[in-house]
C-alpha cells in the first residue's frame, strides 16, 4: 500500500461512521488500515501461513529478478535491496533468504509501529486542543486557497511544509515508542560507561518508554506534550542523535523506514485533522498493555464528525 493510498484508505471509512454516528476504535482503524493481511487467515496454522508467506514473496523475488534482468528498473526498496544501493543495502548484494526475511519484517514492522504511532499521537492530539488548532493552522497554510474549506486527501509532496505536525510524532513517538523496551548482548566481555561488567551470557534490557519521559535526558518537562521542543529557531526539526531518541533504534539494526513511516503518518495526520473532528468517548480508559508493541489496552473508542459539508 503506497503512502497515498494509506490516506485515501481512511476516508471512506471514516465518512462511513460519522454518517452513523457510530463509536469507532481508531486503533482498530489504523492496524487494519496497514496491513492488508486478510488472505492470511486466523485459523490457518503457523506452518500453512509460513508457506503461504514464503510463496508469495518467492514469486515477488522472482518477479522483480525477472525486471531487472530486462532492464525494467523501479524505484522501490526490494530493487534498491537486490541491486545493493548503498541507502537500503549496506552496498552489497543480498541473498534471497535475506530478501525474503527482509521483505517479511517490512510488512510486519510498518503494520504494527505505524499503527501504534497513530494511535497514540491521535489521543494526544485530541486531549492537547491548543496543539491541534496549531496543527490546523499549519494544514491550512498549505493547503491551496481554492481547496480551502473542502474535503481533501493529503498526498506527500503536500506533507514536507508540515514541521509543527512533524515534530508532534517526533514527541508521540518520544512519550509512545511503539517499541517500548529492548535487550542486547554483548559479542564479548566488555564494561558499561557506568563501570558494569558485562559478557555475552548477559541480556541487557533498557527500557525506551522511561527514557522518553528521563528528565535527566529531556528535561525537566519531560513528561509534557510539546512539539515545540523539536522546533529550531529557524523553523526546522531539532536533530536528536538516535541513541538520546531511540524510538527508531540506533546502530547497525537502526529502522531503514523512518522516512517512509514520517511520510506516511504525515499524509495520515494531515487528512485526518484537515476532515474530521474526533471527540473521545467519555469514560473510556486509556492504558497501555504490557507486550512488546505498545498497544492501547482498550483501544481508542471516538466519535468522528466531519468539518466540512
Ligand atoms: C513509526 C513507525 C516506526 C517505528 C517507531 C519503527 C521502529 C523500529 C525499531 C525500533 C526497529 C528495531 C527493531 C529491533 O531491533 O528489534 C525497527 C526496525 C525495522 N523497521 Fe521500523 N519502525 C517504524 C516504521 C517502519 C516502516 C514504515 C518500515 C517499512 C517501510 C519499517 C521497516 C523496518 C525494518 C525493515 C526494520 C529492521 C531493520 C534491521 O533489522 O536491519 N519500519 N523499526
Amino acid at each position: 500500500m503506497t503512502t497515498q493510498k494509506l490516506a485515501k484508505g481512511l476516508t471512506p471509512v471514516l465518512n462511513h461512521v460519522a454518517s452513523k454516528g457510530v463509536v469507532v476504535d481508531m486503533q482498530d482503524v489504523f492496524q487494519r488500515l496497514t496491513f492488508d493481511t486478510t488472505w492470511f487467515g486466523k485459523e490457518k496454522k503457523l506452518k500453512q501461513a509460513w508457506e503461504t508467506l514464503d510463496d508469495v514473496i518467492t514469486g515477488l523475488i522472482a518477479r522483480k529478478r525477472k525486471d531487472l534482468s530486462d532492464g525494467v528498473v523501479s524505484k522501490d526498496m526490494l530493487t534498491c535491496l537486490m541491486t545493493g544501493q548503498q541507502s537500503y543495502s549496506g552496498g552489497f548484494k543480498q541473498d534471497d533468504k535475506f530478501l525474503r526475511d527482509t521483505i517479511l519484517n517490512l510488512m510486519i514492522a510498518r503494520r504494527d509501529m505505524t499503527s501504534s504511532s497513530l494511535t497514540w499521537f491521535l489521543w494526544l492530539i485530541v486531549t492537547h486542543p491548543r496543539i491541534e488548532e496549531k496543527i490546523r493552522e499549519e494544514i491550512n497554510a498549505v493547503v491551496p486557497e481554492s481547496e480551502l474549506g473542502k474535503p481533501r486527501v493529503f498526498e506527500a509532496e503536500d506533507t514536507n511544509k508540515l514541521v509543527y505536525l512533524h515534530a508532534a510524532f517526533c514527541e508521540a513517538l518520544r512519550l509512545y515508542p511503539p517499541v517500548p523496551f529492548q535487550h542486547k548482548a554483548p559479542i564479548k566481555p566488555d564494561s558499561l560507561p557506568s563501570g558494569h561488567r558485562v559478557d555475552p551470557n548477559m541480556k541487557i534490557m533498557f527500557s525506551l518508554y522511561s527514557m522518553g519521559r528521563m528528565e535527566t535526558i529531556w528535561g525537566e518537562d519531560s513528561c509534557e506534550f510539546k512539539p515545540e521542543r523539536w522546533i529550531t529557531d529557524k523553523n526546522m526539526i531539532r536533530h536528536e542523535p538516535s541513541y538520546k531518541f531511540l524510538s527508531f533504534n540506533a546502530g547497525p539494526r537502526t529502522c531503514i523506514g523512518r522516512q517512509v513511516a514520517f511520510t506516511q503518518m504525515k499524509t495520515v495526520g494531515a487528512t485526518i485533522f484537515h476532515n474530521y473532528n474526533f471527540e473521545m468517548i467519555k469514560c473510556h480508559i486509556v492504558a497501555p498493555n504490557v507486550s512488546i508493541i505498545l498497544y492501547m489496552k482498550h483501544g481508542l473508542k471516538v466519535r468522528v464528525t466531519p468539518r466540512w459539508p
